[in-house]
């Protein structure tokens, strides 16, 4: 792709961008590395206030990778390096001056798999706001984060046993209950059904139209049903294999109904209607 279109591929995700009012993170991407390959290349990302973002798009493409921009959980990566700017209201969270692990204390992460630590129902929930050296009633805190998190009724009465001993869809509502703990402004989800059965999917979706009342939500998702039942807005990203590798890029963003019903991009219209993926 020569630079006009590549500037007309960011200005067109731009344009399709939602209004920008209320957007608490503004992701925008000019480059992404993984040592020399590059990942993802210039996109514009808004995540607004008390909404869900889905990102959808076929594997490779960077939703991982973009969703892991907005708290620097990628610096752990040796070999990433990241260009562009990625703001939290307003503060660029790149800023050398920014210490990133304040960055991940209002901006938490749930990962696919379910991680609980291997140490109690109580202790987990209760990691985060220790280390944090939380000085208020730990136990309130607890039980907050875990009602919360739609999980209390479930585990009130064996809090002393392991995180390890849920099951599969209560030990991934333990690990939001342990993400909402610190109480964060913004929460990543990177896939956090994929290892989840039908039922346990549908509660966890449940949770998080709750959870949106409080929280501002950026979810990556390979299922098309769950983009199209929780997600306010979605982020549809796409490969260029134009110049020899695989690049990730924004290829359209928008309400999600319009995306899956009216999208703007050819392209967008063959993903969602599953003739790629
Ligand atoms: N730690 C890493 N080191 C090197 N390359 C990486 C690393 N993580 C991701 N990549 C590469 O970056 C590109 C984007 O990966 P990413 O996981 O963000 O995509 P994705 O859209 O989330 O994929 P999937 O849907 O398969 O999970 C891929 O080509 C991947 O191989």
């Amino acid at each position: 792709m020569n630079a006009t279109a590549e500037m007309t591929a960011a200005g067109a995700a731009s344009a399709n961008a939602p209004a920008r009012n209320n957007i608490v993170m503004d992701c925008q991407i000019d480059k992404v590395f993984y040592g020399d390959f590059l990942a993802v290349r210039a996109s514009t990302v808004p995540i607004e206030k008390n909404k869900i973002t889905g990102f959808i798009g076929p594997s490779g493409c960077g939703k991982s990778t973009v969703l892991r921009s907005l708290n620097r959980m990628n610096d752990l990566i040796p070999i990433f390096r990241f260009e562009g700017k990625v703001t939290y209201h307003g503060q660029d969270i790149y800023d050398k001056k920014v210490d990133p692990v304040v960055v991940r204390r209002y901006i938490g992460m749930v990962f696919q798999q379910p991680n609980p630590f291997a140490m109690s129902i109580y202790d987990n929930v209760a990691f985060g706001l220790r280390l944090n050296g939380f000085k208020g009633n730990l136990d309130e805190r607890v039980e907050k984060a875990l009602k919360g998190a739609a999980c209390w009724n479930e585990v009130k009465d064996k809090l002393k046993n392991s995180g390890l001993s849920l099951s599969g869809g209560q030990q991934q509502r333990l690990c939001i209950a342990r993400a909402i703990a610190t109480e964060p402004d913004v929460l990543l989800m990177d896939e956090p059904c994929s290892a989840l059965d039908p039922i346990a999917t549908r509660r966890v979706e449940e949770l998080m139209l709750e959870l949106k009342e409080k929280y501002t939500i950026a979810l990556v998702t390979h299922n098309m049903q769950q983009a199209t039942r929780v997600a306010d807005t979605t982020a549809f990203f796409g490969v260029d294999i134009s110049q020899g590798s695989r690049t990730g890029y924004l290829v359209e963003m928008g309400p999600t109904r319009q995306i899956f019903e009216d999208p703007r991009e050819k392209l967008t219209g063959e993903y969602v209607r599953g003739e790629f993926s």
